[in-house]
């Protein structure tokens, strides 16, 4: 009896070897894939790579060619797949912890290619699209920029903080139409649950059904993750659902900010949106969530930008002084924006110089797939190489420096053209308008009001700056103001702003 039972499990196993082999040679018959850079059964080469991992896969890049499975390293590979075939490569991967459990399946940057995906990005668009990104919400920037100066005059040491405030007050008053208060509850809230989706992100062992995907399979009892996901899905919503009756209660009374909030709710009365509630609170933390911390780095990179390549800052200075005058007749705002072509190519550098989003964003293939003689099934992961990309002497002259003349040139009013900082096809950023121009008013207001040199005892590392941090400078640099009467109006325009409250 107890033979048999060991002569059954060895044949058992000898025909599971066999199965999986048979299917491992069906499947390299079938696919062929780009040079694969070798690793560890499982995990591949997970553990290899360092943080931040930009000049690893630049690496990669230069050994393995232009395209490696997961990185398309070069815009032509990126153009034809991510761009022209997007109808098949616009999918996420599969996580079941992070999207299903934590996020209730709302959550838009893990959602697959699915109606839901489909039916939030059309609220998302006709909302944030280029006419209301130029008109309904530039009052706010326009403000926020004031505060922004105002805030790095006083405290240049914390020019890190001030492009933190300007850019999460931008954002939550585009949504909520309310501006950032002194230690925000919201957004402290949101800054500690972005960094506890961060760690389940890229850690298998608090989030193991997201790299083995068939445990998700497992009954529900034994899924040790879950009731963590659960309880974090059920506080994001309870605290989002105390904003949502706060500006019920303003809409009520009639002191509202026209805001993306405000339109959604509206609009979903109407019947001119389908989306629940929950769906709602998912819409609006989502896009502070990916539409804050972009800019705070955007602005920090194009102040290491100027510090390290003072020439191009020069010319914006002067370009400013002509619209703006020399003696601060005024500060720049966004309605300068047709006169001040040369700000528009700093704000495009800005974004390609180190783009900080370092290896992409993965792309999920929804069907099988040729592609130059390689075969690849449905799932396989594609990534633009985002930092190999803007380094490449093939795609850039002089690609390390920071150049904005690159970028004058018929294409410079198209903010998702020459560079791949807002992603590719049909999951480009959504809030690309909104994005550029938080940045260019940014840019246009620090170059016009300071001076930025780098300190020669603490050169700046552009390649491997942590940006990630918003509580620490990435770097030093000296910031000044460039005159008394520079001094004077920042001042006057601060006190405006500090005085605004909504
Ligand atoms: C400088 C500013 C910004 C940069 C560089 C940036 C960059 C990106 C990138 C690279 C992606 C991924 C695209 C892809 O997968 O191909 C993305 C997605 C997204 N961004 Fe932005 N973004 C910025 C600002 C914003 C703003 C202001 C908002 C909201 C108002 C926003 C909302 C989103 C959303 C919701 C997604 C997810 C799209 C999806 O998964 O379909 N972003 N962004």
């Amino acid at each position: 009896m107890a033979l048999s039972i060991g002569l059954s499990v060895v044949i058992l196993c000898a025909v599971l070897v066999l199965k999986l082999s048979i299917s491992k040679i069906q499947y390299s018959y079938k696919y062929k894939f780009p040079n694969v850079v070798p690793g560890w059964p499982l995990i591949g080469n997970t553990l290899d790579v360092p943080y931040p991992a930009g000049m690893f896969t630049r690496q990669l890049s230069k050994k393995y060619g232009e395209m490696k499975l997961v990185y398309l390293n070069s815009s032509r590979t990126v153009t034809d797949l991510l761009e022209k075939r997007s109808a098949i490569y616009s999918s996420r991967p599969f996580r079941p912890m992070l999207n299903e459990i934590m996020s209730g399946g709302h959550r838009m940057v893990f959602m697959g290619y699915t109606d839901q995906w489909r039916n939030q990005r059309r609220i998302m668009h006709s909302i944030l699209n280029s006419r209301q990104a130029e008109t309904k919400f530039v009052p706010f920037q326009n403000l926020e920029a004031k505060q922004l100066v105002y805030e790095m005059l006083t405290e240049p040491e914390n020019f890190h903080k001030a492009s933190q405030r300007y850019s999460n007050s931008v954002i939550l008053s585009v949504i909520f139409g309310r501006r950032a208060r002194k230690n925000d509850e919201l957004l402290e809230f949101i800054m500690g649950y972005t960094s506890v989706l961060g760690d389940y992100q890229f850690n298998p062992l608090k989030s193991p059904a997201d790299v083995f995907t068939w445990l998700d399979k497992l009954p529900r009892p034994l899924q040790w993750w879950r009731p963590f996901g659960e309880k974090f899905f059920h506080t994001h919503v309870e605290m989002f659902q105390e904003e949502y009756n706060m500006l019920l209660d303003k809409m009520a009374k009639g002191t509202a900010k026209p805001c993306f909030a405000v339109d959604i709710i509206q609009g979903a009365a109407k019947k001119e949106f389908e989306i629940d509630e929950t769906e709602k609170i998912y819409v609006w933390s989502t896009l502070i969530e990916a539409g804050s911390d972009t800019s705070r780095v955007a602005i920090l990179q194009m102040i290491a930008g100027a510090a390290c390549y003072p020439e191009w800052s020069k010319k914006a200075r002067a370009l400013l002084d002509e619209v703006c005058g020399a003696n601060a007749e005024h500060l720049p705002t966004l309605g300068d924006r047709s006169k001040l072509p040369y700000i528009t190519a700093v704000t495009k550098e800005t974004l390609r110089w180190r783009p900080f989003l370092q290896s992409g964003v993965p792309h999920v293939l929804t069907q099988d797939d040729e592609y130059e003689g390689y075969k690849f099934p449905a799932g396989t992961e594609f990534s633009w190489n985002a930092y190999s990309i803007a380094l490449d002497e093939n795609e850039y002259e002089n690609p390390t420096e920071f150049d904005p003349e690159r970028f004058m040139n018929k294409n410079l009013d198209k903010w998702g053209q020459g560079h791949w900082s807002f992603g590719a096809g049909r999951r480009l950023c959504p809030g690309i308008n909104v994005g550029a121009l938080n940045v260019w008013l940014a840019v246009a207001c620090i170059l016009y009001c300071f001076d930025i040199e780098e300190d020669p005892n603490y050169p700046i590392d552009t390649f491997n700056t942590l940006w990630e941090d918003p509580t620490k400078a990435p770097f030093k640099v000296k910031i000044t103001p460039r005159s008394k009467a520079h001094i004077e109006l920042m001042e006057r325009e601060g006190a405006i702003a500090l005085a605004e409250d909504y």
